[in-house]
């Protein structure tokens, strides 16, 4: 297993360096050692979202990291967007060194965690006296009484710990320990296998006192769309920033993402009151459904057009349609609508020829491959997922809608959402957008009220 051959390989690394300084020597230089941290709690306990940005230049599961800038700029760029800094200092599988910490140590006054497997006190004297404020214990190396005397150590010395675990068991451990900041790593050692699912299994299992990272495999938007309904205090980033040429705007926009909430859209507007009430609440999409008389809620281009020119400019217009043919399509296009959103079947033809951008929609019941096949094309900007009969007021099976992937395309859900269960939806769902037209309408098909859609908006945003 490789966590054996690389805990065996650091044994043989201890003996090295023991060789080059004695551990005497290491211990006296630790303890003489005049430096303060940086706090690694303090940067991670502060309110909203932390980031640890990694320096690592290869892994056992990923090889050489393919990295685009140089260790300057890259440091240059962490300590302006992130909050801590990770580094690794193994050798033989992650092609780190104690060289990287001291170097990154000069440039930057964030808190630095060693990134290393820890068997030994030696490692722990050295940590201090390379410069770092905090370092690693991986449950899975460690019995209980090194764990125990590590940590101490560690905190003697002034160091913060991360303790790293990866399945419930291990979660019994740290807690036990008292440990005040948990790592879960997402990655599993033994097969490198990663779910993010990892974090949200563990995370129940911790007090909010506790400082909470979850660590690995976080590559995408979506992933942090997924991480924020965990609740986590700090997330650990290694290949993305490494990969990245630009890894200060990955992590600003990563940031906001994680604090950002689903936009919403208000269906089905059928008159100039309800024009208003949207322009009052500030709702970030609207739509009005054409060619489709036998909803309550349709409205002749003619109506669609009037109630367009009293929507403040900022807000997308979204047309929805059934099966829409060309013709319709061309006379959408020319009355002021941003999006079309399209129900039923979306002809090969239409997606062709139209210059609006688009929204699928469907039910749950779709297929990723069905899924896959609409987000290859770039005029399609997201998908809809409804019940089954439009606008019928049920919801669909938030759980089923969770399990696809949606390719970085907009998630919009819809289907039956009120104020009283839209909060529960999001946490399932992770929708980018929610969509409501019933669960705001004074009654059935009739207009909407105001003070439902406040209460929705309200429970979205807050
Ligand atoms: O590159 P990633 O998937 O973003 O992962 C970063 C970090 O979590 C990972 O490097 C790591 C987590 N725990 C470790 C223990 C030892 C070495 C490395 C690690």
């Amino acid at each position: 297993m490789i966590l054996d051959d690389i805990v065996k390989d650091k044994r043989n690394r201890l003996i090295e360096h023991k060789n080059k300084i004695s551990e005497e020597k290491m211990k006296e230089m630790a303890l003489a050692s005049k430096r303060i941290s940086y706090s690694f709690y303090d940067a991670l306990a502060k309110n909203g979202l932390s980031i640890i940005g990694e320096f690592k230049k290869a892994s056992p599961s990923m090889g050489i990291i393919q990295n685009t800038i140089e260790l300057m700029n890259r440091i240059d760029q962490y300590n302006q967007s992130v909050d801590a800094i990770s580094c690794l200092t193994e050798e033989d599988h992650f092609h780190g060194s104690a060289g990287y910490l001291k170097e990154i140590r000069e440039i930057s006054s964030l808190p630095i965690l060693r990134k290393d497997f820890i068997i030994d006190e030696y490692q722990i004297y050295e940590a201090k006296v390379i410069g770092a404020d905090a370092l690693l214990l991986i449950a899975a190396i460690l019995d209980d009484n090194e764990m125990k005397r590590f940590y101490e150590l560690s905190y003697r010395l002034g160091l913060d710990v991360l303790v790293e675990v990866h399945d419930e068991e291990e979660m019994e451990r740290a807690l036990s320990l008292g440990a005040k900041i948990i790592g879960v790593n997402n990655r599993n050692l033994k097969d490198f296998t990663i779910s993010l699912d990892t974090t949200k299994k563990l995370k129940r299992m911790v007090p909010d006192e506790i400082i909470f990272v979850s660590e690995s495999g976080v590559t995408t938007d979506r992933d942090i769309q997924y991480l924020k309904y965990c609740n986590v205090n700090a997330l650990l980033i290694g290949r993305a920033f490494m990969e990245s040429d630009q890894p200060m705007e990955l992590a600003n926009r990563w940031k906001s993402i994680y604090l950002s909430k689903p936009k919403v859209k208000i269906c089905g507007l059928t008159s100039m009151e309800d024009a208003q009430l949207v322009n009052e609440a500030g709702v970030d999409y609207i739509g009005i459904v054409l060619f489709y008389p036998k909803s309550k809620r349709n409205c002749s281009l003619e109506h669609a057009k009037s109630i367009l020119e009293q929507l403040d400019s900022t807000m997308q217009k979204v047309a929805v349609t059934v099966s829409p043919s060309l013709a319709q399509i061309e006379q959408i296009e020319i009355a002021g609508f941003d999006i079309l959103q399209v129900h039923g079947d979306l002809e090969e033809k239409v997606l062709e020829t139209t210059k609006l951008k688009i929204l699928k929609a469907f039910n749950e019941d779709v297929t990723q491959e069905v899924v896959e096949r609409l987000a290859s094309n770039d005029k399609v900007i997201g998908f809809v997922v409804d019940a089954t009969i439009p606008g019928s007021g049920k919801n669909c099976d938030w759980n089923k809608v969770r399990q696809y992937d949606y390719k970085e395309k907009l998630l919009v859900l819809a289907g039956g959402l009120t104020d009283l269960n839209v909060q529960e939806a999001i946490e399932i769902v992770h929708p980018d957008i929610v969509d409501v037209s019933s669960g705001v309408e004074k009654e059935y098909g009739i207009g909407k009220e105001r003070n439902k859609i406040i209460n929705f908006i309200d429970k979205v945003r807050n």
